[in-house]
């Protein structure tokens, strides 16, 4: 291995208890909320079809036009406790807020910048009234924070002279002074999940990223941090120029998941994926027919995919400029909470099972309960199970109890049945399982 400085500081997963925490909340909710939202998409007459949050880019807006937005920032349906009830309802265990997107408007009255909430028409501490509705709800807040600031005339996309190097130096000191303060102002915070650290300027300052992973553990012991912070001495990003995961949680995983298959590997991390629901929109778009818009199943099987590969979701909302969600998000909401009511035993505090995946569907393990949760029912009506050497299944029921009944096939494959009635939609099946000591050795290793 070679020496680094700014390398991973840590081999291995957490296993503290915000760790565990953060492991077992397994399902979460994106917030993309910003100036953005109030042109959705348009721009003079124009509709884009790129991400609304990008917007200003897209249409090539100035930051001076762009911030002038912050005059019609008046979100009147604006309602935290509502916010925090449909999140409760959905089932979410934890929220990532954008507390200041690329545009470089933020939602908490900032002291380092004249673009916040505090000078907009609305005036009130967006991120304050949602901290406290979540929290009150047992809801985790984690925030989303972009290093790339496209309204600070310090910000560099890379450092080619002395005067880039001073005006870089003063935007990090500027960052800091931001992160400081929500750290301060919001200490139930519980994560930090970094975007737009992708320039080269600072992949040229991986000693920052390392400082700012140390200062907010110092001010919040237990905080999480995602890898897409940070760079090592060489710029190497999320993995060090060793390969070691850095932060405490691959955060690669943007719009797509892992090969059940091929990608095993993940699974000797943590990570955490984020996806929309649309093909790509994060921020409120006006116009969803531009691109395919995902169904509620096709959301949960996400959710269950990454689950099944020891990964949490985090599933985008793009609200209105108004303060209220599009009838697409809360109908989503509504549909996962459902699922997450009659099931949810399978995701949360769930892991990966460590078995080969088949075509029925995922498995997820909790301790020594083993879930099938099926998707895609075969017209045998038996549910193919393979285990590793040295585990048997033993029995197979429903949640409710009622045993369906499990049959060996071959050494390590058993058939299990399809409920007599199928159920509508995707269903959990549990298997109790005995595993001979080495096996189980392997798991209590994982597990400690
Ligand atoms: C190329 C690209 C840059 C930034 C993004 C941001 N990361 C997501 C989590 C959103 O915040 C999106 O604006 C997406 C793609």
């Amino acid at each position: 291995e070679i020496s680094l400085k700014y390398g991973a500081d840590r081999l291995g997963k957490r296993h503290d208890d915000s760790m565990r925490k953060f492991r077992d909340n397994r399902l979460g909710a994106f917030i993309h909320w910003g100036l953005y939202a109030i042109p959705g998409g348009e721009w003079n007459g124009k509709v884009y079809n790129g991400a609304a949050e990008w917007l200003k880019s897209w249409a090539k807006v100035p930051a001076d036009e762009w911030l002038k937005l912050m005059d019609q920032w008046n979100p009147e349906k604006f309602n935290a406790k509502a916010w925090a009830k449909m999140a409760k309802k959905m089932g979410v265990k934890y929220v990532k807020i954008t507390t200041k997107h690329h545009e470089g408007f933020c939602l908490w009255p900032s002291k380092y910048s004249q673009y916040t909430v505090a000078q907009t028409p609305y005036k009130k501490d967006i991120l304050g009234e949602l901290i406290k509705a979540y929290n009150d709800e047992g809801i985790d807040v984690h925030f989303y924070f972009s290093v790339m600031d496209w309204s600070h005339p310090d910000y560099r996309y890379d450092i080619k002279s002395k005067e880039d190097e001073a005006a870089f130096n003063r935007f990090l000191e500027f960052t800091d002074n931001q992160l400081k303060e929500l750290a301060t102002r919001y200490p139930t915070v519980k994560d930090f999940w970094f975007d737009g650290t992708w320039d080269a300027s600072i992949k040229k300052n991986g000693w920052w990223t390392a400082h700012v992973e140390q200062m907010l553990k110092d001010m919040l012991p237990g905080v999480t941090i995602n890898s897409r912070l940070r760079a090592d001495d060489y710029g190497k990003r999320h993995f060090d120029s060793n390969g070691h995961l850095m932060g405490d949680y691959e955060s690669g995983y943007e719009r797509r998941l892992p090969d059940p298959v091929k990608d095993v590997k993940v699974t000797r991390w943590d990570w955490e994926a984020c996806m929309t629901v649309p093909e790509n929109q994060w921020g409120y778009h006006k116009d969803w027919s531009i691109s395919y818009v995902k169904t509620p199943l096709e959301v949960l099987e996400r959710i269950v995919h990454a689950v099944s590969m020891g990964g949490n979701m985090v599933v985008n909302f793009g609200p209105q400029a108004d303060g209220d969600f599009r009838h697409e998000e809360k109908e989503l909401a509504d549909a996962i909470g459902k699922w997450m009511q009659e099931y949810g035993e399978c995701i949360y505090g769930c892991d990966y099972a460590g078995w080969d995946k088949q075509s029925w569907g995922y498995y997820t393990r909790k301790g020594k309960d083993v879930y099938m949760v099926v998707f895609n029912p075969p017209y045998s009506k038996l549910l193919v199970v393979k285990t590793p050497k040295g585990t048997k299944v033993t029995k197979a029921v429903l949640l409710d109890g009622k045993d369906i009944g499990v049959k060996e096939t071959a050494r390590n494959e058993y058939n299990v049945n399809m409920p007599a009635k199928a159920p509508a939609g995707p269903f959990v099946i549990k298997l109790q399982i005995e595993e001979d000591a080495s096996v189980t050795d392997k798991y209590r290793d994982a597990l400690t």
